[in-house]
């Protein structure tokens, strides 16, 4: 078989959410930062992403993180996030499951029973810890980015909804923040395809009404995921609560999701729903959780901002050779609408 591209992949999911990660095959490239490496993907190598996301290879909720040579000398790796429409900046279940790959694999060594990892990512330098226990990174918590609201109460006049109120923040990546039951919905599996149809629409709409830019990175902007909340809940002392993220080109994050997690948080501290230090428990679609706090607090550009940290569990699911045959028909994969949302031209 004439094979034109061999890439080792380990397999993963962070609380149910894929976050595969390439750990051979692919060189490092130039970049002062995570971030120009980042745009030297997004710019001259981005087959790479679509060969891997996209069918057969891939599919709509599937992650890919790529391991790479940190920019930071502080850092023990770095990682680049693959997501079906954008690179992110930073990722919660991707941080999860890389660095349970990185320790789990030995490319970073572990130690037991408390593991120590730096990561570089595209919105900069993430301390991680990993619980660990006879070879199994059993938790990671990590100490997300600095997370800020950029509009609270922000009226989107959205095409056959009307208006629609919904917060604006980042956690890593960009957030539209909407309140379920304000649409007549909740987080509920019966209800997914609504929540989908009408998230991308509201989306879209804010999309068109609104342009978040990172007051640090202004390559950091415009909006891939939105958020479907559901009111905060006291359950042994903690702060619990529900949340659907849709993410582009239309499906929910499996996991509570770690970005959005943090955006919430700021939100929530922003109106005075928790305070720092408070745990908040986070669920997903699916049931599974992060548990998260507000580590301390900061300002971002004219943004007050939170430092929020947020932990969860990941597993190995496969190790996989995925190559190219050159002959192949489909070297960037394909979408078809049964599988992908595929967005009104
Ligand atoms: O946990 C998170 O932050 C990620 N999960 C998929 C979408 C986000 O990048």
């Amino acid at each position: 078989m004439p094979i034109s591209r061999s890439l080792t992949v380990v397999g993963c999911h962070a609380e149910g959410e894929v976050g595969d990660v390439i750990t051979g095959g692919v060189l490092d490239v130039p970049g002062k930062t995570m971030f120009d490496k980042l745009v030297h993907f997004e710019t001259k190598k981005d087959s790479l992403r679509q060969l891997l996301l996209n069918e057969p290879r891939g599919r709509a909720a599937v992650n890919t993180n790529l391991v790479l040579p940190p920019c930071d000398p502080r850092a023990d790796a770095g990682f680049l996030i693959m997501e079906s429409e954008e690179y992110a900046p930073m990722s919660g279940s991707n941080t999860i499951c890389t660095t349970t790959v990185l320790l789990e694999t030995g490319m970073i060594p572990m130690k037991e029973p408390i593991t120590e990892v730096t990561l570089d990512t595209a919105a900069g330098l993430v301390k991680v810890i990993a619980e660990c226990e006879a070879g199994k990174c059993k938790s990671v918590e990590f100490d997300n980015v600095p997370s800020f609201v950029l509009e609270l109460d922000f009226k989107v006049v959205v095409p056959g909804i009307g208006e629609v109120v919904v917060d604006i923040a980042y956690g890593g990546m960009m957030y539209v923040l909407v309140d379920a039951a304000s649409l007549g919905l909740a987080v509920d599996n019966q209800q997914s395809r609504q929540l989908v149809e009408v998230g991308e629409r509201i989306k879209r709409a804010t999309e068109a009404a609104y342009v978040p830019i990172h007051p640090e990175n202004p390559g950091i902007t415009g909006f891939s995921v939105i958020a479907f909340t559901e009111p905060l809940k006291k359950e042994d002392g903690c702060q619990v609560a529900a949340n659907a993220v849709v993410v582009s080109p239309g499906r929910f994050d499996r996991s509570p999701c770690g970005t959005g997690t943090s955006a919430r948080l700021a939100v929530l501290h922003a109106r005075g729903e928790i305070k720092e230090g408070e745990i908040f428990k986070h669920r997903s679609i699916i049931g599974t959780e992060f548990v998260s706090r507000i580590r301390g607090l900061t300002t971002v550009g004219k943004y007050p901002a939170v430092l929020p940290t947020v932990k969860g569990r990941a597993w190995i699911t496969s190790y996989k050779q995925v190559v190219l045959d050159s002959t192949d028909p489909f070297p960037e994969g394909f979408r078809v609408g049964d599988q992908w949302h595929i967005a009104p031209n």
